[in-house]
């Protein structure tokens, strides 16, 4: 039975995602809440249902009393079949409601839709281009994905539990109370309003400060993940206490959020327990005011008295469920900060996959400051043949990577374009583009899975025989094999760690060039490839590195001079400009920055002394 309600919905079921999606909390949660329409519909119907019955149970109640007021003989001959049927009743059927009631919202409910929310939240996040990501904390948009989904899962089923149920049930008490004597509605009447200028005044405040308190939380994580994640530099620096300083200032905003909220939480305890004594003295009062007179019977003051009380224990819950309505839409307004942003760096409408050929990649007057006023790149026009092999070098920050990362279209240019094969790298599908282009980086960070993954993640779907031989042409077989995790895991199944921060910088980089290997795109783009290999290592890789050039385009960043001196032509840029190119003797023969850069190398290195000094 459980399994026909948690199967109402799908929460993993294919949906058209949006590339801006709703800036305004409602239509934000309306278009989590689509799937669940006809769920919702049902749950609302019941609860309205459950409500009904509860009223109607206390009217019973007083029919009950006004019953038992007669001859006793004569109860059971007049009203035993009623009282049977009331009995039944509450032995069956109001069981019944109740757990259909809470099958929908329980289970077919609650575990989905805070699933649905995660999971579409997660895919559209994911489709944020690398600059997006580059502009917050990982750990923020990780706990942003972790609380907005309970958060609004939580303010749905306060909906459903109280906010359906509390409204059915007043309007059945002023109903009731109506039957009794029309008077007795007044002093209802009168708490409601005096009931709902409370909730307003604290509705009000409560989103503003639950989201204070949530963005407040959030920041508190990012800083503390940021610590964990760069635990090496805290620790080498001796910057302990300067870290917790940098938390402590969050977490005590964090504290004082939580304190603005609390103090709305005491103020509506205290109204609150004194409105509630202004009905039951005006209802009940009244009541027996009435019986007094002879206007109402003793069922009526019992049923007027059984509906205050029920009332008074009810309000309390029902603003609890109201403010916590509110305080989860506050932190779904928060997450909504990161989760609704718009997927900036698109597809072109239309776009096509990228028509591979030869593998000509033509650069027009690229500029890139990455929004700033300088930086990055300036005018840069560049043609490469297919198949030529370029050598890319200059001082640090002078624009190397930048030019790498917009052939992959990490961003989008700000100016100029970038052609591939004749085709506008912004008119393609970003896939297409990138699944054609091999890339290995300066700091290869790999994923916290086993070796294994981390290289067929090059090529899903290659052999075993191919992962290892890419290994073994990376020369990386062989380490790995000596790999062992503390889960006692080894060789292509151990683990590397968040980053992969158990493996050593060469080991890392020649699991991410078995990776490229196995790839085998045909334009290839080595950022500083092989600078964490020791020379013996990188002498053996140079040989597979020019193997796997055959045939491709390649661009190549290196500071170690002697890595590039064979490629075909050799680029020099500085301060966002390609400043020189030729090959290596002619630009020698230049007597410019090149030669200079070759002249003061120590050991094939470009000394970073002297680079500093220029
Ligand atoms: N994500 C970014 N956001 C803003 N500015 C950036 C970003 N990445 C790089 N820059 C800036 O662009 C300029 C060029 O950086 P780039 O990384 O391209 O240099 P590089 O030549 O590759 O240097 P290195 O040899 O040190 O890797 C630098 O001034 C840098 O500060």
């Amino acid at each position: 039975m459980f399994r026909f309600f948690e199967n109402l919905v799908d929460p993993y079921a294919p949906y058209p995602q949006k590339d801006v999606p709703p800036q305004r909390l409602l239509p934000f949660l309306m278009d989590y809440a689509r799937p669940f329409r006809a769920i919702f519909a049902w749950t609302a119907a019941t609860s309205v249902v459950v409500a009904a019955v509860e009223i109607w149970l206390l009217w019973a109640m007083g029919w009950v009393v006004d019953i038992l007021s007669g001859d006793p003989s004569q109860v059971w001959q007049d009203h035993g079949t009623a009282l049977i049927g009331l009995g039944l009743f509450i032995l069956l059927l109001r069981p019944l409601l109740q757990a259909l009631d809470v099958l929908l919202l329980n289970n077919g409910v609650m575990p989905n839709f805070g699933t649905l929310i995660r999971w579409r939240a997660h895919a559209h996040v994911l489709r944020q281009s690398v600059g997006w990501f580059e502009n917050d904390f990982a750990g923020r948009i990780a706990n942003r994905i972790m609380q907005t989904p309970p958060a609004a899962g939580e303010a749905v089923f306060q909906v459903f539990d109280a906010i359906t149920f509390s409204l059915a049930y007043l309007i059945g008490a002023l109903v009731l109370l109506g039957g009794a004597d029309s008077r007795l509605m007044i002093p209802l009447l009168v708490w409601l309003g005096l009931y709902a200028i409370l909730m307003r005044w604290v509705v009000t405040r409560v989103g503003p400060a639950s989201k204070a308190a949530s963005d407040a939380r959030s920041k508190v994580t990012g800083r503390v993940v940021d610590s964990y994640t760069n635990i090496h530099s805290v620790k080498m620096f001796a910057h302990h206490s300067r870290e917790l300083d940098y938390a402590k200032e969050a977490i005590e905003d964090t504290r004082q959020t939580f304190q603005i909220e609390m103090r709305l939480y005491t103020i509506m305890d205290v109204v609150l327990v004194l409105l509630n004594g202004l009905l039951i003295v005006g209802v009940v009062g009244w009541a027996i005011a009435l019986w007094m007179q002879g206007a109402a019977s003793t069922g009526a003051v019992a049923a007027a008295t059984a509906l205050t009380l029920r009332l008074n224990a009810m309000t309390g819950w029902i603003m609890w469920a109201l403010t916590t309505f509110f305080r989860q839409l506050g932190v779904v307004a928060e997450g909504m900060e990161t989760i609704a942003q718009p997927i900036t760096l698109l597809d072109a409408p239309n776009a096509k996959p990228l028509a591979m050929q030869a593998g000509e990649i033509r650069v027009e007057d690229l500029t890139h400051h990455y929004g700033r006023g300088s930086g990055g790149l300036d005018n840069v026009s560049l043609t490469i043949a297919p198949g030529e092999k370029i050598g890319l070098v200059g001082r640090s920050g002078a624009g190397k990577s930048t030019l790498v990362k917009l052939l992959l279209r990490f961003y989008d240019v700000e100016q100029g374009r970038i052609l591939i094969d004749g085709q506008d790298i912004a008119k393609v599908t970003q896939d297409s583009l990138r699944l054609n282009i091999g890339m290995v980086q300066q700091d290869s960070a790999l994923l916290h899975r086993s070796v294994r993954d981390n290289i067929l993640y090059g090529r899903p779907d290659a052999t075993e025989a191919e992962m290892i031989e890419a290994a073994k042409q990376a020369q990386a077989h062989e380490f790995i094999l000596t790999l062992a995790d503390p889960e006692g895991r080894s060789g292509y199944d151990a683990q590397v760690g968040e980053r992969g921060v158990k493996l050593s910088g060469g080991q890392r980089q020649r699991v991410t060039l078995a990776r490229v290997i196995l790839k085998n795109a045909p334009i290839l783009l080595l950022d500083e490839a092989t600078s964490a290999l020791d020379s013996e290592v990188e002498a053996a890789i140079q040989d597979t590195l020019y193997g796997m050039m055959q045939g491709k385009s390649v661009i190549a960043i290196a500071h170690r001079l002697s890595t590039i001196a064979q490629m075909d032509r050799i680029l020099v840029m500085d301060e966002g400009r390609i400043v020189e190119q030729g090959g290596h003797d002619a630009l020698l023969a230049q007597g410019g920055l090149y030669a200079s850069f070759w002249a003061r190398q120590s050991g094939g290195f470009l000394d970073p002394d002297t680079q500093a000094a220029e």
